[in-house]
């Protein structure tokens, strides 16, 4: 099987391009092989792009731990420079259909090379059913979830994937090993969640990290970075356009108010290429 490593700001899969290969009879199984950073190729996680009925590409994803997502943020744009770069569709302007639907891509294009990217994610979902969380109301904003013994204000949103976001003064402090695992299967998320812990430096920059559902501590998580976003301006912390520095690099963020779209820009990197034997 031909492979292709990627990453957007650091968040790193392994790609397959199921245009020209045979898809993975068990692509859960194989996530968690290729994924594993001492005995396979190494990532968090692995990328199928496929072809589809309604748009110019799909993308399936898989965290490292062979769990499949709606959505992966820096996925989507390393699928759209991928699609791009090796021809599968030679358009300034993508569809790409994902767990949520079809997203519109722009492509940023240097020496005929993909260098940044910035996709329409979509509506962000707050009802509490629909991230799915079991906390009561309509919106869940800065509400109280006591896990080992520590309670967090935290907010959540879905971005076709779920995530619960947590203000902290110093995000670097915060020791996201012990905590993530707790956090992100925390009772109140039935699927899960993705955690991020947000350091807010003015109304338009912050820094965040991240554990992710699936995969633990990663460099960057896009839908995350879309979801700090929304929750800076569901809090009153940040205003609609968010700089966001994450351990692997900086995304730029918009919930705009005009299509309550929320909009994320950001670099694709292609990496390498191999044959995977097994
Ligand atoms: N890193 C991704 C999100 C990947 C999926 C996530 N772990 C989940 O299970 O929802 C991103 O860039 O959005």
């Amino acid at each position: 099987m031909r492979f292709t490593k990627m990453h957007g700001i650091g968040n790193d899969y392994v790609y397959v391009n199921c245009f020209a290969e045979k898809m993975p009879a068990d692509p859960a199984a194989l996530s968690i092989k290729v994924a594993d950073r001492h005995f396979g190729i190494g990532g968090d996680g692995l990328i199928l792009i496929c072809p589809s009925e309604k748009a110019d590409a799909r993308m399936r994803m898989f965290n490292a731990d062979g769990s499949e997502s709606e959505m992966c943020g820096n996925g989507l744009r390393c699928v759209a420079k991928y699609v791009y770069d090796h021809g599968i569709a030679r358009k300034p302007r993508l569809q790409l259909e994902t767990g949520r639907g079809v997203l519109t891509v722009d492509l940023e294009v240097k020496n005929d090379k993909v260098a940044r990217v910035r996709v329409n994610m979509g509506e962000p979902i707050l009802e509490p059913a629909r991230i799915p969380t079991t906390f009561g109301g309509t919106q869940v904003v800065d509400a109280p979830l006591t896990v080992g013994g520590q309670t967090y204000a935290v907010t959540c949103v879905s971005m076709g994937n779920p995530h619960a976001v947590i203000y902290i003064p110093d995000a670097a402090a915060v020791p996201l090993e012990a905590v993530g695992p707790g956090l992100e299967t925390a009772p109140v998320f039935p699927r899960r969640a993705n955690i991020h812990f947000v350091q807010v430096h003015s109304p338009n920059e912050v820094t965040m990290r991240t554990w992710e559902r699936g995969s633990g501590i990663t460099l960057a998580c896009g839908t995350g970075a879309c979801g700090v976003c929304v929750a800076g301006v569901l809090t009153g912390r940040t205003g609609r356009k968010l700089l966001a520095h994450l351990p692997g690099g900086d995304l730029e963020l918009e919930w705009s108010a005009a299509d309550n779209n929320v909009y994320m820009t950001g670099p694709a990197t292609e990496v390498f290429s191999g044959d995977w034997a097994d």
